[in-house]
C-alpha cells in the first residue's frame, strides 16, 4: 500500500470519536496501514497534538474491543498523528494546513499522496473541496482521494448541484461516498454467493425467484437527532441510500470482470431497469408510516409526535415500505418488497429470496401446503440460512428443513474497516458512485414530491410492532407475506 497522508476534515466530532480514530486503530494493530503514514486532525477548537492524541486514547477506550492501556504500539500509533486547527472557511488557513502536511511528508519520505476525509456536515463539503482546489493541497505529485459520508444531497436537486462542486475539484474515480450498509460484510458477500457458487448461479435469476424482500427494521426510535431526522425522514435516511444499495446488490446479473467498473456498471443496469412510479399508482406501491406509543422490550416508549424536538403535527415518516419491479430485459419482472422503519420489533436487517416453486402439479396438495424455498440473509446477525422442503418418513409430510451459517462477528472487520482499507488502497467497488446515487434520487423524486404534497396517507403504527398494517397489503395483493 502506498504510504500517505490522512487529512481528517471533523477530527473533533463524533463520528471520527466513534468510528474513524477506531478504525484507524484496527487497520494499524493489523498492519493494514502503509509502512509510512501520517494523519492530521482538523477541527476549529484550539487543541494540539497533545489534546487531540489523548482524546484519542478515551476514544479508544469508550470504542474499542481492542484498546489496552499496556498496549506497546499505541504510542507509535499516536506519534503518527497530529492536529491542526483550522476554520473550514479561512481560505488562508489552507495554506499553514499545506506546509503542515509537507513538513510530516518529508519528515517520514511520504510521496505527495493525500486522502480527504471529510467527517463534517454536508453544508462544508463544497467549501473544503473549493479550498483544497484553491490551496494547491491537492495537487502534489501523488494520488489524492475523497471520503465523504452521508447524506448526499437531501434531493436530485441538491445532489446533483452538490455533485457538480465535489466533481469540479475531484474526478470522479478520486471520490469515495461512503454507504456504511456497502461495508456490511454480508452485503459485500451477495456477490460471492450469487456468482461463486454454481447452485445460485442458476437458481438466482428471474426465471426462478418468485419475489425478494429486504427489511430493516430498529428499535431506536429519533434519538437525539430530531432537527436532523424530522426533515430526513425513512425515505432519506434508510431508503434512498441503503435500501436501493442493497437492492442493486441482490438483483445485479453477473459482471464481467470482478473489479469496480463491472460492478458498479451492473449495479447501475439495476437501477435502470427499475419501473418508475406513476404518482396515480402511488397507494399500490409505496406506504408511510410514524409510529404512535407502544412498548420496545417490554419498555413503554412515546410516540413519534411526543419526541423531544418534533411538532406534535409532524407527518413525517419514520417508516416505508415499497413494491418494486426490476424489469429484466430479457425475462420477466421480479417483485422486490422493501421496508424499514425506526421503532418496530426487533432490530434485524434481512434479505430474503423466495425462489419458484415449478412443480406445484406433481406435488398437487402436498408441496403447496409446504414453506417455500428460502434464503434468507441476515445482514447485522452476518448469517443465513437456506429453506428447503422433506418427507417426514413418520408423517409423509412433506416440512420444511434449515441449513444455516453464522459467521463468527468477533472475527469479521467492521464495516468502518473494511470500506477504509479499501479507500487506502484505491478500491472503489463498495463505494457508491455518483450513477447510482443519481439515478437513486430520480427514482425517489416522485414520492418525496407525493409526501410533501400529502398525497399519500400517513398509516400509525404501535411501537414495537412491524409497522402499518398496510405493508402487509403491499405483498398480499400479489399473494404473498413479509418472512
Ligand atoms: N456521527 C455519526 O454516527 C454519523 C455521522 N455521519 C456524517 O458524518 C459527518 C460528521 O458527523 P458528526 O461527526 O456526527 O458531526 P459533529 O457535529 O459531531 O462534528 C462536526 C465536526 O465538524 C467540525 N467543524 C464544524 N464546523 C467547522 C468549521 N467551520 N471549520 C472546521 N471544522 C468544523 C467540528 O469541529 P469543531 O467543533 O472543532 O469546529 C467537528 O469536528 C456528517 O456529515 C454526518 O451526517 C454519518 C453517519 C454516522
Ligand atoms: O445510516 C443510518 O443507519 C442507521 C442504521 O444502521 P445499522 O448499521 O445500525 O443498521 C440508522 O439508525 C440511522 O438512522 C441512519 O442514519
Amino acid at each position: 500500500m502506498d504510504p500517505l497522508t490522512f487529512v481528517l476534515f471533523g477530527a473533533t466530532g463524533d463520528l471520527a470519536k466513534r468510528k474513524i480514530f477506531p478504525t484507524l486503530y484496527h487497520l494499524f494493530l493489523d498492519g493494514k496501514l502503509p509502512a509510512s503514514f501520517s494523519v492530521i486532525g482538523l477541527g476549529r477548537r484550539e487543541w494540539t497534538d497533545n489534546v487531540l492524541r489523548t482524546h484519542i486514547k478515551e476514544s479508544l477506550n469508550h470504542f474499542s474491543k481492542r484498546f489496552s492501556e499496556e498496549c506497546s504500539r499505541m504510542d507509535t500509533f499516536l506519534d503518527a498523528i497530529h492536529y491542526v486547527p483550522l476554520d473550514v472557511t479561512d481560505q488562508e488557513s489552507y495554506n499553514h494546513l499545506l506546509k503542515q502536511i509537507q513538513k510530516r511528508e518529508a519528515e517520514h519520505s511520504i510521496p505527495e499522496n493525500r486522502l480527504f476525509y471529510l467527517s463534517v456536515a454536508p453544508d462544508l463539503i463544497d467549501t473544503i473541496t473549493t479550498n483544497i482546489q484553491k490551496s494547491g493541497l491537492g495537487d502534489g505529485k501523488g494520488w489524492k482521494r475523497l471520503i465523504i459520508e452521508k447524506p448526499f444531497g437531501s434531493d436530485l436537486t441538491s445532489a446533483q448541484l452538490l455533485n457538480k462542486k465535489l466533481t469540479s475539484a475531484f474526478e470522479e474515480s478520486e471520490i469515495y461516498r461512503i454507504d456504511h450498509y456497502l461495508g456490511k460484510s454480508m452485503v459485500q458477500n451477495l456477490e460471492v454467493l450469487k456468482f461463486a457458487n454454481p447452485i445460485f448461479q442458476s437458481s438466482w435469476n428471474p426465471e426462478n425467484i418468485s419475489n425478494v424482500q429486504i427489511t430493516a427494521s430498529e428499535t431506536v426510535g429519533v434519538e437525539d437527532r430530531a432537527s436532523y431526522y424530522d426533515r430526513a425522514g425513512a425515505i432519506r435516511d434508510m431508503f434512498q441510500n441503503h435500501m436501493l444499495q442493497m437492492l442493486m446488490m441482490t438483483a445485479m446479473q453477473v459482471p464481467e470482470q470482478l473489479n469496480a467498473s463491472s460492478i458498479r456498471q451492473e449495479k447501475r443496469k439495476i437501477m435502470e431497469f427499475l419501473q418508475p412510479l406513476k404518482k396515480e399508482d402511488f397507494n399500490e406501491h409505496i406506504v408511510r408510516g410514524q409510529y404512535g406509543p407502544g412498548k420496545i422490550n417490554g419498555t413503554p416508549v412515546v410516540g413519534y409526535r411526543e419526541e423531544p424536538g418534533i411538532e406534535a403535527v409532524s407527518q413525517n415518516d419514520t417508516f416505508i415500505a415499497a413494491r418494486l419491479f426490476v424489469h429484466y430485459p430479457d425475462s420477466g419482472p421480479v417483485p422486490f418488497y422493501i421496508r424499514t422503519g425506526k421503532r418496530m420489533k426487533e432490530k434485524s436487517t434481512r434479505i430474503v429470496i423466495e425462489f419458484k416453486n415449478r412443480n406445484k402439479d406433481l406435488y398437487k396438495g402436498k408441496i403447496d401446503q409446504a414453506e417455500p424455498n428460502l434464503l434468507d440473509i441476515e445482514i447485522n446477525k452476518e448469517g443465513m440460512s437456506l429453506q428447503l422442503n422433506l418427507k417426514n418418513p413418520a408423517t409423509k409430510q412433506i416440512e420444511p428443513i434449515s441449513f444455516s451459517f453464522a459467521a463468527n462477528a468477533k472475527e469479521t472487520p467492521g464495516e468502518y474497516e473494511l470500506l477504509l482499507y479499501d479507500a487506502l488502497r484505491g478500491d472503489s467497488t463498495f463505494f457508491a458512485h455518483w450513477e447510482e446515487v443519481e439515478l437513486s434520487w430520480q427514482w425517489v423524486q416522485p414520492i418525496l414530491e407525493a409526501f410533501d404534497e400529502d398525497l399519500l396517507p400517513l398509516h400509525f403504527y404501535p411501537s414495537g410492532s412491524m409497522g402499518p398494517e398496510a405493508a402487509d397489503r403491499l405483498l398480499e395483493k400479489d399473494g404473498f407475506t413479509w418472512w
